[in-house]
């Protein structure tokens, strides 16, 4: 059972509020002088001494507090600063997203009067920002999942904050089922060593050792390591601490009360038909009614952000010369992290920016000068349905939680406001708390990490909230299907193991490690890497036909895959040829313009061309061999429908296609190339579900290859 939360009051906090925008012209003396003021004035200061105190007490501790009190870039200090990373030891500080990790890990950097990557640092896919004298890390809760495959004991860590827990991404949850069991392999290596120097002590010789008990046999055996005991804390602003509490067997909860500074809260007095628009009179409404202070609008995904985006500058045109002092800034997962990060530098005096986000900046980031906040109140969240093996994103309200979390950003440099588009009695029909993320997604990527720990029996895995049966059987399936497990439902070696080691979705990973064996991995990372990223064309309504003729000097007649190729080799050729002497930022320049002659997405092009850059170093590491298939594009769609094999479909009268593996007919989608050819058979990537069942990224196979490459399956159904 929860201990009642213990209520630690934030006494006279008095807010030293002065709203800055521009910190540049600050020297840095004065700079660090008014950080320290600021964070004596944080609620979370004058409970130090008793924060401290309950850790030391406590070796799993829930702190819920509002949002901006400081948990976040505090409480890794206090632990600091209590000798909790003495020994050379850790303080991790895991977060759901990336952008958050890296800002949080600068601000608390510069709170020390350090270099990031020194005693603070921060570790994300891909970017290790950390040095053997990093004492407080932050990082994504995914990332230190990887950690744990490499060091099942997570052995330097002393103290893990799992902050943001409410958010309850799959990452959150299996971390959290990780950590307990890590905790308690730990204190029992600790307390077994302790017994034993005892008893040595006493009787001159070692007892035997006690046996782990089942929840933690997957852990390997301590080899005869003394582990110190790690301290566990779950953190959230929005935190049903009772759920929390409970999994970790009765945890102590406490509550920090106070908050920094007050957001006033708006309605609408009636629901918007449509909340884009609704989005875009607010933000003009705001701009020319309301003092100083940038704008957050929360929109859900990339598109929906570049539309909102066209439709802002086109409004601004329209308005007088001196009203037009509004700077337009994007931020979604796919950006460049370098684009991320400029929503956070500061601009020109006299200039409101308007910052369009995806739930990206929902939590733990404060972005300076932020004093209104627009929630239309949509998320698009991943949705699972293990019968149909349908994985889609599908835009949904968001919970109390995400609506406080959204507030929260307006309140963090002085008082702030948020205009909720939808009434209040909206408001109070949503869901307290988001459903887990792991409750609606496919388990695949999740199990092949955890079999990669030694996690063996999945279904008996202690999660926090169980994924059902079906939903873990499916996986399973489908990773036997992929050779990734053997008979035994054990990981696979070689084929497992190395999808283990690539940071991507199991069938992603399947394609790259056949395409070594096709003699095509050079043409598959390609494939994979603009595969992962939002829609490369770009069609504005306005210049449909335009945009069609420009997509036809890529298209392949064998499909969507090979387009994609041809689109990138296309802006390889074209950079190759300029690049010479060019900084980036040159390069970055005339990508764009190439982009835009060919209405390509010039975000996405680059993003993908991050990624690929990413995967290359990895399959390098692993030794693949990296080959291209040349003119032999045969290979290529061959490797495909190996790798793709449970995404293939059969064509049918009118038109139409069935899949093979669940059956459900299905269109081709209108934007691929292959809408009008039609092949007899073909493998597809993603199944979008509007008024009817599209299927996309599609290529055209021979039927006879499925029996011939995926006997596994194909065998098993005629
Ligand atoms: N990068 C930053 N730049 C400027 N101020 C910052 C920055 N990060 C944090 N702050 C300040 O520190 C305060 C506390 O932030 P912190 O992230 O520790 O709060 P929190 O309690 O963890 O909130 P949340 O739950 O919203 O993440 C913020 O309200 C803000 O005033």
């Amino acid at each position: 059972m929860a201990q009642g939360g213990l209520n630690i009051s934030s006494g006279s906090h008095r807010p030293n509020g002065k709203f800055s925008k521009d910190s540049t012209k600050v020297d840095s003396f004065s700079r660090r002088q008014k950080i320290l003021q600021h964070r004596k004035s944080l609620p979370i200061a004058s409970v130090e001494r008793r924060l401290i105190e309950e850790v030391r007490n406590n070796d799993i501790l829930i702190i819920v507090g509002e949002t901006g009190s400081g948990k976040t870039t505090q409480l890794p200090q206090f632990l600091f600063n209590a000798g909790f990373s003495r020994d050379g030891t850790i303080i991790g500080v895991t977060q759901p997203r990336r952008v958050a990790a890296v800002t949080v890990a600068k601000r608390v950097a510069e709170e020390c009067g350090v270099e990031v990557g020194q005693k603070v640092g921060y570790s994300i896919r891909f970017e290790d920002v950390t040095s053997s004298s990093t004492r407080i890390k932050y990082m994504t809760d995914g990332l230190l999942l990887r950690e744990a495959l490499l060091d099942p004991y997570l052995s330097r860590y002393s103290v893990i904050i799992v902050d943001e827990a409410h958010e309850r991404t799959v990452h959150t949850d299996v971390l959290l089922g990780l950590l307990k069991n890590v905790q308690i392999a730990r204190s029992k290596s600790f307390n077994y060593h302790l017994d034993n120097e005892s008893k040595k002590a006493k009787n001159g010789m070692l007892v035997e050792k006690e046996k782990d008990p089942q929840s933690i046999s997957f852990l390997k055996e301590c080899q005869g390591k003394k582990f110190p005991p790690l301290k566990l804390i779950i953190m959230s602003a929005s935190l049903d601490a009772r759920i929390f509490s409970e999994y970790f067997g009765g945890a102590r909860a406490v509550h920090i009360q106070g908050r920094q500074f007050p957001v006033d809260i708006f309605y609408t007095y009636h629901a918007e038909p449509d909340y884009l628009d609704a989005a875009l009179i607010t933000i003009f409404q705001i701009h020319m009614e309301e003092g100083p202070g940038d704008i957050l609008v929360f929109l859900t995904g990339q598109e929906e952000i570049e539309s909102v985006e066209r439709l802002v500058k086109e409004r601004l045109q329209k308005l007088p010369e001196n009203n037009r002092k509004l700077v337009i800034f994007p931020i979604f997962s796919s950006l460049p992290s370098e684009q991320q990060m400029r929503v956070f530098a500061p601009i020109q005096a006299g200039f409101r920016k308007v910052i369009l986000a995806t739930n990206i900046a929902e939590t733990s980031v404060t972005i300076p000068g932020i004093k209104y906040v627009i929630d239309p109140g949509f998320v698009k969240a991943r949705t699972y349905d293990p019968n149909k093996g349908l994985e889609s994103l599908v835009v949904v309200p968001i919970s109390k939680a995400q609506a406080l979390q959204r507030s929260g950003r307006a309140g963090r440099e002085g008082p702030g406001k948020c205009f909720r588009l939808y009434p209040e009695f909206e408001f109070e029909k949503l869901e307290d708390s988001t459903k887990p993320e792991i409750k609606r997604c496919n388990l695949s990527n999740v199990i092949l990490q955890l079999k990669a720990m030694g996690v063996d029996d999945i279904i008996g895995f202690d999660f926090i909230d169980k994924p059902s049966r079906s939903a873990i059987v499916k996986s399973l399936e489908q990773l036997y299907l992929l050779g990734a497990l053997t008979d035994e439902c054990k990981l696979s070696d070689p084929v497992g193991c190395q999808m283990a080691r690539l940071p991507l979705d199991p069938v992603y990973s399947k394609a790259l490690v056949l395409a070594s064996e096709f003699k095509c991995l050079e043409e598959m990372l390609i494939t994979v890497a603009m595969l992962s990223v939002e829609s490369i064309f770009y069609a504005p309504r306005e210049k449909l036909e335009e945009a069609r003729t420009a997509m036809k000097c890529f298209s392949s007649p064998e499909g969507d895959h090979q387009t994609l190729i041809n689109v990138y080799r296309a802006s390889d050729e074209f950079l190759e040829k300029r690049k010479l002497g060019l900084g980036q930022e040159k390069i970055d320049k005339i990508l764009r313009k190439w982009c835009k002659e060919n209405f390509i997405n010039s975000r996405s092009l680059r993003h993908a061309r991050d990624v690929h850059s990413q995967i290359r170093e990895h399959v390098e590491q692993m030794g693949l061999r990296l080959e291209s298939c040349g003119d032999d594009m045969l290979q290529f769609r061959r490797c495909l429908a190996a790798s793709f094999f449970l995404n293939a479909a059969i064509k049918q009268h009118e038109g139409t296609y069935r899949a093979f593996s669940t059956g459900q007919v299905v269109q081709i989608h209108p934007s691929s190339v292959l809408f009008r050819t039609k092949p007899d058979c073909i493998v597809f990537n993603e199944l979008v579900q509007t008024n009817h069942k599209y299927v996309r990224n599609i290529t055209r196979i021979d039927y006879l290859w499925l029996t011939e490459l995926a006997p596994q399956y194909y065998a098993m159904q005629s």
